[in-house]
């Protein structure tokens, strides 16, 4: 057995060798960067990367060794590709975000659409972003607030996005992808849900519960109480509660807003029904303009990867290096692609941020389809 301080001293020695070894690496790789830059060559090059890989873990011995080997040189060329990106955000070569910021966005003479009824939860939302005498009209479902902002029939569109309770409205993230359309702002509203009934209802006679299936999901608590209820998944809270009024049966009963119970003339049968206290849903605020608030501080982003290992690893180490926040993460399985998946990323920042653009430009080469959802 020898010393551990020898040891100790025979590492330093040899990583004094690696770094030195490191320094040189990236020289080289930075003239690479300048001949790129020069001739229009993409920073990114997957298969002198597989070449490389395959070609240092032929000179190592053993599986582990191999595999160790593999990992450190992918890090060594992530590495070396970030040098590269940034050289090109330097010199200016990194290419214009096709986003253009304004001071603020433009509210005059403008018509807003949002997705149900009169009283939903979204229409409450838009009224407190935009004010009470906001022109608009609804639609039945979110897809056609996607297609009316897209064809120009409305300017903006409310739509949620996600509820502190029950996750994200998996269908409005889809939508960002089919639509050429971008959230420009964003509005929290809390969620009071309150089970409703006609008049002559009371909690013994209810037998079926009708809700949007989140709300139904937020209140489960209330169904353990009463074994007997049936939870009926419905378009929205405010069709749930107009349904419940012009059935007129004592055996149904909606949850939803007590603003929709008022205007459905319909009782309260109790309130404080979310498993929840403090229920809030995050609405966005889209429009089909690329446009982004010159102070607006998060960015919503998705891209594809394949179903391989250290695909997101790799691409995650973007923010990282950038030393940009991020602040949620969700993955989506993409339609006919079995296993492959699209994410959806919020992170802190401005896109006319050196750092956001350069984070951008090693995701937009390294991911599939990335696409920026706005900044706001
Ligand atoms: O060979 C190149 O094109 C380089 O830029 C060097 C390098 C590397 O570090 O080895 C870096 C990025 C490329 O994706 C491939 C390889």
């Amino acid at each position: 057995m020898g010393d551990l301080k020898e040891y100790r001293a025979e590492i330093d020695r040899i990583d004094r060798e690696l770094v030195r070894l490191f320094e040189e690496r990236m020289e080289v790789s930075e003239q690479i960067g300048a001949y790129k830059i020069e001739n229009g060559v993409k920073v990114f090059d997957k298969t002198r990367e597989r070449q490389k890989l395959d070609e240092v873990k032929g000179l190592a011995h053993g599986a582990f060794n191999q595999h160790g080997v593999e990992e450190l040189f992918s890090q060594l060329m992530s590495m070396s590709r970030k040098k590269q990106y940034a050289m090109l955000e330097k010199r200016g070569a990194g290419g214009r975000l096709p986003f253009i910021g304004v001071d603020r966005l433009d509210t005059d003479h403008i018509r807003v659409v949002f997705q149900g009824v009169e009283g939903a939860y979204s229409q409450a939302a838009m009224t407190a972003f935009f004010g009470e005498d906001v022109n608009s009209f609804h639609v039945a479902r979110f897809r056609d607030a996607m297609e009316a902002i897209a064809e120009g029939s409305a300017d903006y569109a409310v739509l949620p996005i996600e509820n502190s309770t029950a996750g994200i409205v998996a269908d409005n993230f889809d939508l960002l992808v089919d639509f050429e359309n971008y959230i420009v702002a964003e509005q929290i509203i809390p969620v009071e849900h309150v089970l409703m009934g006609i008049k002559d209802a009371d909690l013994s006679s209810v037998r079926i519960v009708y809700s949007h299936p989140q709300a139904l999901a937020q209140c489960e608590g209330l169904f353990q109480a009463h074994p007997d209820w049936k939870a009926e998944p419905f378009g929205n809270t405010a069709l749930a509660a107009r349904k419940v009024a012009q059935d007129g049966r004592k055996d149904e009963a909606a949850i939803g807003s007590a603003f929709a119970a008022r205007r459905f003339g319909l009782q309260v049968l109790k309130t404080h029904i979310s498993d929840e206290e403090a229920n809030a849903t995050r609405f966005m605020i889209v429009t089909n303009q690329r446009i982004f608030r010159k102070d607006a501080r998060k960015i919503s982003i998705c891209f594809e990867l394949p179903h391989s290992s250290g695909t997101l690893y790799n691409i995650l180490s973007h923010f990282i290096f950038n030393n940009i926040n991020m602040t949620h993460i969700e993955s989506r399985p993409i339609p006919q692609r079995s296993w492959e998946y699209r994410f959806f990323i919020d992170f802190e920042g401005n896109l006319a941020e050196p750092s956001v653009k350069n984070a951008l430009r090693g995701i937009r080469e390294e991911a599939i389809n990335m696409k920026i959802l706005g900044n706001y």
